[in-house]
């Protein structure tokens, strides 16, 4: 069977310094991956080159085996979700409204609704929470109704883009103990990008290392400790040479 996304040869530069160089990675159905790399190395312009945010001067993207263009990158965009950084939600809309979104459009209300609420409670967030405004959430419970606003649709490949940043190690720990069950049992495939190496542990089956515009290193996760890139352990330790 393909890989539910297949990468090849991606290049993308700004004002002729390249970004990405010649990008080759996999996400295998079910998969979980998670690509790592310093600040700066070009994570989120990966991301956003796989979405069609950024349109790439080289390569060819596949999801599940056909490039991703016309009704195929429809296709693609309704089957999947997305956890932003900052959890993204719209500061004018109660939280299930957030979270109903996308199914807001085809749903009646009140099965969006519904649906809303199940998707709260598998992120631990109540009925009480359902009509606040995101004003009134912490940053944790932002996080988490972002996280159902993701998975509202059901999707088949879910982008977490930094999904612990700003919370202390308990709260990051519960949202990546989150993210690893919902991909498990909904056998969805996630693409998560961070710099947490925490994270990386609870979430990927599989890590990519992104440096100079290349993937340095794949592979699956228990090979990382003992692949033999010094780099990557430097990042895995968060040390560094003088
Ligand atoms: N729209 C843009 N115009 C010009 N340069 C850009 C643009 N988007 C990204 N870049 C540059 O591309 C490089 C990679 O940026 P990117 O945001 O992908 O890094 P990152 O790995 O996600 O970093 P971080 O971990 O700090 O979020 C940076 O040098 C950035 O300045």
């Amino acid at each position: 069977m393909a890989p539910l996304l297949t990468i090849r040869g991606l290049k993308k530069s700004f004002g002729g310094k390249p970004v990405l160089d010649g990008i080759d990675l996999d996400l295998e159905e079910g998969g979980s991956l998670v690509v790592i790399g310093g600040s700066g190395t070009g994570k989120s312009v990966l991301m956003r080159t796989i979405l069609g945010l950024e349109t790439p001067e080289a390569g060819e993207i596949l999801f599940r085996g056909a490039p991703l263009v016309g009704a195929h990158r429809t296709a693609f965009l309704d089957s999947f979700g997305m956890l932003f950084q900052n959890a993204a939600l719209f500061d004018s809309l109660p939280v299930w409204k957030n979270v109903a979104f996308r199914l807001l459009k085809t749903l009646p209300r009140a099965e969006a609704r519904r649906i809303a609420l199940e998707k709260l409670a598998r992120v631990g967030l109540g009925p009480e929470v359902a009509d606040l405004m995101p004003a009134a959430l912490s940053g944790g419970m932002r996080k988490r109704a972002g996280l159902a606003r993701a998975i509202a649709a059901d999707p088949a490949v879910i982008f977490f883009d930094e999904p612990t940043t700003g919370l202390d190690p308990i709260r990051a720990a519960r949202i990546n103990a989150l993210i690893r069950g919902i991909v498990e049992e909904s056998g969805a495939s996630a693409i998560t990008i961070t710099h947490d190496m925490t994270s990386v542990r609870s979430i990927a089956d599989h890590v990519a290392l992104l440096d100079k515009g290349r993937i340095r290193w794949h592979g699956p996760l228990h090979e990382m400790d003992d692949a033999p890139d010094d780099y990557l352990h430097d990042f895995i330790l968060g040390q560094w040479r003088e």
